[in-house]
């Protein structure tokens, strides 16, 4: 693996996902989590699943630059469908998986998070989905996730404005469980997965299952209509446009066009 490596401590697989500067999501990544869901889903040793960044960012989304090299709206309504089929292997996974985000998780970073069954965060960590200031939509899953965290008001600012919320916030707003300082997150992060690791793995199973039904019966036909909506957008010349503004590190002007 290039970009993903784990350890195991205490029945809990500590994965890091390594590559600089962002950790932003290339196809390879989304690839390699899949791959490492592979190897410790008949890992006894392996309890608990904790994911972070190394680095200045847990991630900061998809690979915007990967994002020049796809040709059609359909070529990008199947990178979010796959991104949508990985993240929901992770939601459905048998163990359960923590995120311990600090710097930042946007975008894909944060559908990536929204995933996990549990969200640590440092108390300055910038959680957001800021898609549309790319002139697209988040397509891993973010526009349903999203509004089951903080409602769909909230869900609605989150996504508009593009602007990130704090990990102060993120808790107040129930989008993360607990928010330490920089330097206890994975300490106090690794506590609670280990103490969670006691814990029997058949009725750990079973518990994530159940929790499964929390998902509105429209979920399943929501991620549909995202990934469809992400190739919609990305044909449009305001796409290009926000795509192009970021890697010239300027303002994208939108035209409706
Ligand atoms: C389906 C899913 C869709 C998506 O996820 S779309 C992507 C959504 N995410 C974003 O829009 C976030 C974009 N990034 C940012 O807003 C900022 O960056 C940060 C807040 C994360 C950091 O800002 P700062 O501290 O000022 O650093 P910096 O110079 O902007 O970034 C450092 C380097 O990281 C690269 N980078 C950051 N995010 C991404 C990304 N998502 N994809 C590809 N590259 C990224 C930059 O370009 C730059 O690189 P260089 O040093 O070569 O100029």
């Amino acid at each position: 693996m290039e970009f993903l490596s784990w350890k195991v401590e205490d029945g809990v697989a500590i994965i890091t996902i390594a590559r600089p500067p962002a950790n932003a999501l290339s196809r390879g990544i989304i690839a390699e989590v899949d791959a490492v869901l592979d190897a410790v889903e008949n890992d006894d040793a392996v309890r608990v699943l904790v994911l972070h960044g190394e680095g200045r960012f847990f991630s900061a989304g998809a690979d915007i630059k990967e994002f020049t090299e796809v040709e059609s709206g359909d070529e990008f309504t199947k990178l979010a469908g796959n991104g949508q089929q990985v993240f929901e292997r992770v939601e459905t996974f048998s163990k359960p998986v923590i995120a311990a985000i600090h710097g930042a998780a946007l975008g894909g970073g944060l559908e990536l998070a929204m995933s996990c069954h549990m969200r640590f965060v440092t108390e300055s960590a910038k959680l957001g989905l800021p898609e549309l200031q790319l002139g697209l939509i988040p397509g891993f899953g973010g526009t349903q996730r999203l509004p089951r965290y903080v409602g769909v008001a909230k869900a609605a600012e989150m996504m508009f404005t593009s602007e990130p919320i704090s990990g102060a916030e993120a808790v107040q707003w129930g989008l993360a469980n607990r928010a330490f300082t920089d330097e206890s997150l994975l300490e106090e992060t690794l506590k609670v997965a280990k103490k969670i690791a006691k814990k029997s793995p058949i009725a750990l199973k079973e518990a994530i299952q159940a929790l499964q039904y929390a998902k509105p019966a429209s979920f399943y036909e929501g991620m549909e209509a995202e990934a469809k909506s992400f190739g919609t957008v990305f044909v449009s010349a305001d796409a290009k446009e926000g795509i192009q503004a970021f890697i010239e590190k300027r303002e994208p002007v939108f035209t409706g066009k």
